[in-house]
């Protein structure tokens, strides 16, 4: 997952340390991202994936090390850096009340998008997931796969190369995990969108894709997944890893 010959990365992390009080959350992370490709952070239960994707947007300000965004720096360039970076939450974000197309219009508007531009995109876009005929509906009553899908929707709408999602599957039923999962794939294809994709999740994970395993707030394995588990059972080698550096 290093820079390919004459492309800049999609994300390069470098030196990052969190802590929140004494508590230390993250030491020494560091790992950067291709363009194009689809990158996993595998971490169990409170390895500090959420706080790492925290400093990646900008919701925590970084004291230690440096994040680029497709070349560039979060903390010099935070505006250019961030309109590159498409976010989906780990908690829902949207705005129950209102209706698809007032949240997607807001996040449009947001990122300086006029009310007709943002209006094509959102059709766009929900056309994309599934969701054309949605655009009216009040988000309470989408079901908890749908929310994702609209959530998804409008972290595109921008037209971001990077794409975060934190546990984007989480509460969801199998087969609306299968069909997020593969959506954001096709999405990455499609488009040669950079997706880093954090979960706990080693059935997730496919052989081609690029891993960064984060345990305890530090980077156990950073590069392809079929190299960290050349005999394909990830899940074995992730708890295997993880357990020896409990
Ligand atoms: N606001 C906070 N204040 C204090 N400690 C925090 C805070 N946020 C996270 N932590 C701690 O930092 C560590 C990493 O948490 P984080 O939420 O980043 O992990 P995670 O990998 O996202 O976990 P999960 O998969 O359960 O969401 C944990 O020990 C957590 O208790």
């Amino acid at each position: 997952m290093g820079r390919g010959r004459g492309s800049v990365n999609a994300l390069e992390v470098a030196g990052l340390s969190h802590s929140f009080g004494r508590r230390q959350a993250l030491t020494d992370v560091s790992f950067s991202l291709q363009p194009g490709g689809f990158t996993a952070l595998l971490g169990l239960n409170g390895a500090g994936k959420t706080t790492l994707l925290s400093l990646i947007t900008r919701l925590y300000h970084a004291r230690q090390g440096t994040v680029r965004v497709l070349g560039r720096d979060l903390r010099r360039e935070p505006e250019a850096a961030l309109a590159l970076m498409g976010v989906v939450f780990q908690e829902t974000t949207l705005d129950p009340d209102l209706s698809v197309r007032e949240n997607l219009r807001y996040h449009g508007a947001l990122y300086g998008l006029g009310a007709g531009e943002s209006a094509r995109r959102a059709c766009e876009e929900l056309e994309r997931a599934g969701l054309a005929g949605r655009l009216s509906d009040t988000v309470r009553i989408l079901s908890g796969g749908q929310k994702r899908r609209v959530e998804l929707a409008r972290a595109l709408i921008h037209r971001p190369r990077l794409l975060v999602l934190d546990e984007p599957t989480s509460g969801l039923d199998p087969a609306s995990r299968r069909d997020l999962l593969r959506h954001v794939r096709e999405l990455r294809q499609r488009d040669g969108l950079s997706v880093l994709w954090a979960t706990h999740l080693a059935d997730e994970v496919e052989a081609g894709d690029g891993l960064v395993l984060l345990h305890k707030g530090r980077v156990l394995h950073s590069g392809p997944a079929g190299d960290f588990a050349p005999d394909g059972h990830l899940e074995r080698a992730f708890l295997a890893a993880t357990e020896r550096a409990a």
